[in-house]
């Protein structure tokens, strides 16, 4: 399955519109008091120009004082309403739009830990980090600051245009030609701006990977004295970033210009046809006065528009970018009710490849039609030169990867059959680079470890002791409370794979896995660990891949793991004449 998020989406802005409002269903309370508040805001902003052009007719032409102060005592109420209206409506949609980013990232997030490892080998983290922080962002910064005004806006406008009509028929019409031209403006270079803002931030995430490999790859730069060369990158990038944001933002300020351009043409033609009409008998002063305030109230929220108009398509922009993650399919779990207790264990081969084909995402075919058994409490050793698949097998083995053809099976039936609990249960896996997160050993120790999670320091010391594998912690200076960095810059690569080594036996798996797991620890310490690993209950299976082929010396068997075959070597000499020739013919 194809897991590229940059793989270019087309969503109309209409489909993208409709999602998001699926996504705040829950916010439907607050989104209908918001809605309202906003109604008696617009209908207030509408009924000022009435009620001051009337007053001017009626009252100021007739000097009634009385009743000039009895309309401006109303105005000024009709003002205080609509301060609280503007504050109420702010706080609602600031609230709505903080719910969203928090629900919005949370979902994100959870979604990504649902996907395969080939979901993360095909994108990079730093874009990924940039979709979850900027674009959710942004999306709230279109729902709690520019939505309601956005909305407001075009209340105002239809509420203004109904007036405008109402006043005079022939005059609003006139007043509204320039509007209708906004409009078809705005059709026309909508998805353009669009465009540009989604390029924009595709750079952003694009710029966010590449600081990511440079400060994660910094040892390596500093040691190949790289850095005027990532320098290099890292301003190709920023420029890139550069020139897409002054595209995305000149695509946003093109709004405004056109904007004022069309509503001052409209101001124009009411002020000519007005008077025209006053001259001859058909308009008065107070309804022109009222009509010019009605036509700024159409086209200042047309002009406000033009800039919410640009958030719009930025949060539009953005809501793609966090959309195309969420919509994707993560490969179920678990394909079929399995219940692991009414296995018949022992009767089956423990693990078992049938017609098993793989190929990486890239399209990289890996493996061809691989067929092989692995016994329960046997030794089993994949040996094969750099790059020949051994690890893509013992991947498939533990499920980080699915084949592409045929079945694994674990106990007889389909590995996919299983929960993740009951699989990780079984198979245990010691990788070639093993991982760590920040805490200390026995945080890392205890990783997944249901059992003895809870356990204190003296007495998982104890269990420890039990399995023999207390003298590993002794290879650390405070023991089990040893400090861990996750990026594992504070412990050796020999410490890091003494702490992947004891997490994984610990858990007593059914079938373990070590991948290159003693290549970088000294020979005392390794016969240490062998020692260990005789003590595990007879009937665990290992998998041992390694280089040196003394460490497989006690192996059961011997698979040979090249060019997408896999045979079995029979003999250690075998195995070494496999390699050897292997080595020649290329
Ligand atoms: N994530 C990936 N995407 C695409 N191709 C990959 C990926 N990982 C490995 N490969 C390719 O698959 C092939 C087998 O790699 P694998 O890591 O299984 O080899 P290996 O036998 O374990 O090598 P080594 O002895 O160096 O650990 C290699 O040619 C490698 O380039």
């Amino acid at each position: 399955m194809n897991y590229d998020l940059n793989i270019e989406q087309k969503s109309s802005t209409g489909a993208a519109l409709r999602k998001m409002l699926q996504f705040m269903s829950s916010e439907k309370k607050e989104l209908y008091l918001a809605f309202f508040v906003m109604l008696l805001n617009a209908g207030i902003t509408m009924l000022v120009p009435y009620v001051i052009g009337y007053t001017i007719d009626h009252y100021i032409k007739n000097s009634d004082y009385k009743m000039l102060m009895t309309f401006s005592g109303f105005l000024f109420v009709l003002y205080i309403i609509w301060a609280g209206t503007e504050y109420l409506q702010t706080k609602l949609m600031g609230g709505v739009g903080q719910r969203m980013l928090y629900a919005l990232r949370n979902q994100v997030f959870e979604k990504l830990q649902q996907f395969p490892v080939a979901f993360f080998n095909q994108n990079k983290s730093g874009d990924l980090i940039s979709r979850i922080n900027n674009d959710t962002d942004k999306v709230n910064q279109f729902f709690s600051q520019s939505l309601m005004q956005f909305v407001d806006s075009i209340f105002t406008m239809l509420g203004a245009a109904a007036f405008l009509l109402a006043i005079n028929i022939e005059l609003g019409a006139a007043s509204l030609v320039p509007g209708v031209c906004i409009l078809i403006f705005v059709q026309l270079v909508s998805g353009w701006v669009k465009k540009k803002n989604a390029g924009s931030m595709k750079s952003t995430g694009g710029m966010s990977a590449e600081i990511q490999e440079s400060l994660q790859n910094f040892r390596t730069i500093i040691t190949f004295n790289r850095r005027d060369y990532f320098r290099k990158r890292f301003d190709e990038v920023n420029e890139e970033n550069y020139k897409a944001a002054i595209g995305a933002g000149l695509a946003n300020n093109i709004f405004t210009p056109v904007f004022t351009l069309f509503s001052n043409i409209a101001q124009l033609i009411v002020l000519a046809f007005g008077i025209y009409l006053i001259t001859k008998g058909q308009f008065t002063v107070g309804l022109l006065i009222s009509f010019i305030a009605y036509v700024q109230n159409f086209y200042f929220p047309l002009r406000q528009l033009a800039a919410l108009w640009a958030s719009f398509q930025t949060a539009m922009a953005a809501w793609d970018r966090i959309a195309v993650i969420l919509s994707l399919e993560a490969p179920a779990e678990k394909v079929r009710e399995l219940n692991v207790k009414s296995l018949n264990f022992g009767q089956s081969p423990l693990l078992e490849f049938s017609n098993v084909s793989f190929a990486y995402p890239n399209g990289k075919q890996v493996l061809n039609d691989i067929n092989f058994k692995m016994e329960q409490g046997k030794t089993y050793a994949l040996v094969g030169p750099t790059g020949g698949g051994k690890t893509t097998t013992a991947m498939l083995i533990a499920r980080l990867y699915d084949p592409t053809e045929g079945m694994v099976l674990l106990h007889g039936k389909d590995i996919k059959q299983f929960e993740a609990s009951e699989r990780t249960h079984e198979i245990g896996f010691i990788l070639q680079e093993p991982l760590l997160f920040t805490g200390t050993v026995k945080d890392n120790i205890l990783y997944g470890n249901e059992k003895y999670k809870d356990f204190d320091e003296e007495k998982l010391m104890e269990v420890l002791q039990h399995e023999g594998l207390n003298q590993l912690v002794q290879r650390f200076d405070d023991g089990l409370k040893t400090k861990v960095q996750a990026n594992g810059e504070s412990i050796s690569l020999g410490q890091k794979q003494l702490i992947a080594f004891i997490r994984a036996v610990l858990r007593k798996p059914s079938l373990l896995i070590l991948d290159e797991a003693t290549a970088n620890i000294d020979t005392v310490t390794e016969q240490l660990l062998e020692d260990i690993l005789k003590k595990l209950p007879q009937e665990t299976t290992k998998v041992i891949i390694a280089h040196r082929l003394n460490t497989i010396e006690n192996a059961d068997e011997i698979f040979f793991v090249n060019s997408g075959s896999l045979q079995t070597a029979g003999s250690l000499k075998n195995a070494m004449s496999m390699l050897l020739e292997g080595k020649r013919a290329s």
